[in-house]
């Protein structure tokens, strides 16, 4: 596969050896129709362009989890959110956040994990003032509890709130906002209910294949096609996707609601390996408030 260096270089050849010299104050039109021949080529670009948002996709590698750091750097402040900090990643989520010069406000989670231990409740104790958010259909602890339609704000940014239960009752997916200064192409934290190429198990936790179908095609693919989907896990090696590409491509989500549900009771999954411990501390919103709590 070309790098993309290679191929810039490939098509600024192709380019100039099928037109004659240009004139010198021709060459930035020249260079404007190169990348967008690159982009075209390309297909949907993988980020998002907003003069004000920071963002960051982060990994956990135990569980292969996906944090995602957003803030505002336009705003004094700086305010910044986590969605879905993970609790052995705690240290570095707070060092990158200082290095950037942001203020963490929110731990937000897509909803009770069963395979890993949030980091909201870490979060909190080591960063004063850090509010952690999940659903109020979770019935989990947490400071603030967001329902459809809700809207958290970030100096200037938002996310908007969408009911995505069909993984666990509580899921939840956060899309960035639709409005002026709001990120473009928006993007969707779709959590476990829609992974790349698939979507989370309905075996457990409330968990039904029914209301996933639903809310993935009344949700998620009813955001504008070249929306970023980014969710809480990839087992593929995968980053990010669209709707319009899983609309198109996921292997189980393009099928009809009763061959959906027949995929899904047949994944013959293993239990997550922490789910034991995972649950019941996400309940309470991470470990350390278990620890507090039996004191
Ligand atoms: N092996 C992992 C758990 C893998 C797993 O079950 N992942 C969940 C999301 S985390 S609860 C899932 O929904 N997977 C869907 C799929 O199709 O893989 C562990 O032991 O932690």
């Amino acid at each position: 596969m070309l790098s993309s260096k290679f191929r810039f270089f490939q098509l600024s050849l192709s380019l100039s050896s099928s037109s004659p010299k240009p004139p010198k104050n021709a060459i930035f039109p020249q260079i404007v129709a190169i990348r967008a021949r690159i982009r075209s080529q390309m297909g949907s670009p993988a980020y998002t362009t907003s003069s004000r948002l920071l963002f960051r996709q982060l990994f956990e590698k135990d569980s292969s989890t996906y944090t995602y750091l957003l803030a505002d750097t336009s705003h004094p402040d700086k305010p910044a959110l986590l969605v879905d900090p993970v609790d052995k990643t705690v240290d570095r989520d707070i060092s990158l956040v200082k290095e950037l010069g942001l203020k963490l406000v929110y731990a937000i989670n897509t909803h009770v994990h069963a395979d890993h231990v949030t980091g909201s409740g870490l979060l909190k104790s080591k960063v004063p003032g850090v509010k952690s958010i999940i659903s109020k259909a979770s019935n989990a602890k947490a400071d603030l509890f967001v329902e459809p339609g809700d809207k958290i704000v970030f100096g200037d940014l938002f996310l908007e709130v969408r009911a995505t239960p069909g993984h666990t009752v509580g899921c939840v997916t956060y899309v960035t906002g639709d409005g002026p200064n709001q990120p473009q192409p928006r993007m969707a934290f779709t959590g476990d209910t829609l992974l790349i190429r698939g979507c989370g198990r309905t075996d457990f936790q409330g968990g039904s294949s029914e209301q996933l179908y639903k809310s993935v095609h009344s949700q998620i693919f009813s955001l504008p096609k070249d929306t970023l989907i980014y969710p809480a896990h990839d087992y593929k090696g995968f980053s990010v996707s669209t709707v319009g590409e899983e609309m198109q491509y996921n292997p189980r989500l393009t099928k009809d609601e009763e061959t959906f549900k027949n995929i899904m009771a047949n994944l013959n999954l293993s239990y997550p390996k922490m789910i034991d411990i995972a649950v019941p501390a996400n309940m309470v919103c991470g470990l350390q408030d278990v620890e507090s709590k039996a004191l």
